[in-house]
């Protein structure tokens, strides 16, 4: 029988998504799966994100791998999956989705409420950084990089009072002890598609990794990240977006923040999945016309 290749970035938390990824398919196919550690410019750059070139550099060399046949499915963390079509390429799954809200782990059990005035809080997200700023403006804002690890090591060290990481990270990689606070979604809505996973495979070859995938999840993530993709021209200002189904109705909620956090704009959305052909896609356009109607395209003009 062959042996399906699963190919992955070599970090423990990219590992571990997969080897979930491999053993659910396992189990509800009967394949046998190997996993294929893919190195990418993210994991091997310490440079700020945004120098490095951002979006994408994550899942770039995971999707070269499995269009050059080096691998037959890649799994990515959805959050960072930029959100153009790539030619050739399909999201087979996406997994029922884990916790979305971030999280913080502080010194001392400490939340940012608590936090002393001053205390540095390190984060290397631009959206958490200007969340950080717009709420809790006493709090030094720290730039950061690295691993889970190393990220709560600077806090053990003392570097640093408080870090500011996902849940679902934090819980793949099975440190959710560390955890401090949950942030709120509603007052800390967090990135399109965070604590979700993408299954993506070379298109026409769909069927065996589709049955890992959850239509709630996909819908609802498919709607945060067409808000991205329709502010993208018009914004490249932080973003918070979160969805929710209940009892058949979608609801949208999505946030752009100045990335030094001196104002933001906010919009949300609710309409029945089965009212229109692409609930994600219709509830995002109006989330995504009423924020650039409010002027999020020129929020960046704000930085400091
Ligand atoms: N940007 C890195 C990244 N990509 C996915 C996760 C966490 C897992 C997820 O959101 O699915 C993280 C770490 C973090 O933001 O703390």
């Amino acid at each position: 029988m062959t042996v399906i290749r699963i190919g992955t970035r070599g970090s423990t938390l990219a590992m571990a998504q997969t080897t979930t990824v491999a053993r659910a398919l396992e189990n509800k196919t009967g394949v046998e799966t190997e996993i294929i550690p893919i190195s990418t410019q993210g994991d091997r750059s310490t440079e700020s994100l945004s120098l490095i070139g951002g979006q994408g550099v994550f899942a770039n060399a995971l999707r070269d791998a499995l269009l050059a046949g080096e691998c037959d499915i890649v799994v990515h963390s959805l959050k960072d999956l930029p959100t153009a079509e790539i030619p050739g390429l399909t999201i087979a799954a996406v997994p029922k989705r884990a916790d979305e809200r971030d999280v913080v782990c502080a010194r001392d059990g400490l939340t940012l409420e608590t936090l002393p005035a001053g205390a540095r809080v390190g984060t290397g997200s631009p959206r958490r950084q200007a969340q950080l700023r717009s709420l809790y403006p006493e709090l030094e804002v720290v730039d950061l990089r690295g691993n889970i690890d190393s990220r709560l090591d600077k806090v053990t060290d003392g570097h640093l009072d408080a870090v500011i990481l996902a849940a679902a990270g934090l819980a793949r990689a099975g440190r959710s002890d560390a955890v401090t606070e949950h942030l709120g979604i509603a007052g800390w809505p967090t990135a399109p598609g965070q604590g979700a996973l993408a299954v993506e495979v070379r298109t026409g070859e769909e069927k065996l990794a589709s049955v890992l995938d959850h239509k709630p999840s996909r819908t609802k993530t498919n709607a945060e990240r067409y808000v991205l993709a329709f502010l993208d021209a018009g914004c490249s200002a932080p973003l918070g977006a979160h969805a929710v189904i209940d009892d058949g109705l979608l609801f949208l909620d999505a946030r752009v923040y100045a990335l030094d956090g001196s104002r933001y704009l906010t919009s949300s959305h609710a309409l029945y999945v089965n009212d229109v052909e692409d609930p994600a896609r219709e509830a995002a356009q109006r989330v995504a016309d009423e924020l650039l109607a409010q002027g999020a395209g020129d929020l960046t003009g704000a930085r400091a």
